[in-house]
């Protein structure tokens, strides 16, 4: 499947013009040991550019941009700069109970404090470079855990329906949102069963060790189980959240490149083949699904490598 469909790249394209405070700092979270001691901004100084360095160093701010949706660019590279438009647009979904730091970690992404949210604000845009090429990831953060109904429900299942790729969020302190996230997991493959779709499943607030309820093995093992990519991440510390946007787009690619390669490959082949080249594709499969257990040993290696399938 191509994930790179025109489909996919359509609207929601809001612009921002909150200015982007060096870190996400929630109200409620313990001050970042990094910041401690060090040099505080001036609130009342104006900021003339837009910064957030854990994420990058093309973060940029629109200050004539009065429109709703948050729009920034950051880069795996330190010395791109490029402020140019993608090509590639892709909708990420985040999913998960209520309270596990969906919005933490949307708000991250976007470069934006909780005091600059503005109400209703759901939708993030932002250009990321990773590995040279730059990808513009729209982060939808709509997700609403509850048994709706009518038009809210639908709403709901569209959710499941309009992602190129899915980030589904439990809190490493919260079994029972541990629990929901497999269970969402089990309803996004039902509702996306022919497609391979980039998965992450993400065990947040890693920083809070003394009430952690889940392992980072229970966490792993959830990922093999369910197929998909695995990540820790702490909101509060920004630990891995970079990391975590960037595998989303290298998984995209990933996919992408692969369908790509694979669809040429394909139709060369069907061109081409012979009986005795099907004969072989036949047995090929055979000796593939004797060696699943196997697979599943590849996998439990590399479920935590955001930038290998
Ligand atoms: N210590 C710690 N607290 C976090 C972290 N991420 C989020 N929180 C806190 O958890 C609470 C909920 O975070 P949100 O980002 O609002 O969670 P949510 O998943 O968007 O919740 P809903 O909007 O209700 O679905 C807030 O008080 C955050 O400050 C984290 O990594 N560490």
């Amino acid at each position: 499947m191509t994930l790179n469909t025109q489909r996919e790249k359509e609207p929601l394209r809001r612009r921002g013009s909150t200015p982007i405070p060096p870190l996400y700092q929630h109200p409620s979270w313990p001050q970042d040991p990094r910041t401690l001691g060090g040099a505080q901004p001036d609130p009342e100084q104006p900021r003339p550019q837009r910064s957030h360095p854990p994420l990058g160093q093309s973060a940029s701010y629109h200050p004539g941009d009065t429109s709703l949706h948050y729009r920034a660019q950051w880069s795996s590279e330190s010395d791109d700069d490029s402020q140019s438009d993608s090509d590639c647009v892709y909708r990420v979904v985040l999913l998960g109970d209520h309270g596990v730091g969906k919005t933490s970690l949307a708000g991250i992404f976007a470069g934006i404090t909780e005091k600059d949210e503005q109400p209703g604000e759901d939708t993030y845009e932002r250009t990321l470079t990773v590995d040279g090429e730059e990808t513009t990831l729209i982060v939808m953060d709509t997700w609403e855990n509850d048994k709706l109904e009518g038009e809210a429900a639908s709403s709901h299942n569209d959710c499941l329906k309009v992602g190129s790729a899915y980030v589904i969020v439990y809190s490493v302190t919260d079994r029972s949102s541990f629990d929901s996230a497999a269970e969402l997991r089990i309803t996004l493959r039902r509702t996306r069963q022919a497609e391979n779709l980039p998965i992450i499943l993400v065990g947040n607030k890693s920083d809070l060790v003394r009430s952690r309820e889940v392992t980072v093995e229970e966490g792993r093992a959830c990922a093999i189980v369910f197929d998909c990519k695995f990540i820790e991440t702490s909101a509060s510390l920004q630990h891995n959240v970079s990391e975590l946007f960037e595998g989303v787009v290298r998984q995209i690619r990933l996919r992408r490149d692969g369908s790509e390669a694979v669809q040429r490959r394909h139709s060369i082949y069907k061109r081409k083949e012979s009986v005795t080249q099907k004969a072989r594709r036949f047995l090929d499969r055979l000796v593939a699904r004797n060696n699943q257990r196997m697979a599943v040993k590849v996998r439990s290696k590399s479920c935590h490598d955001l930038a290998v399938l």
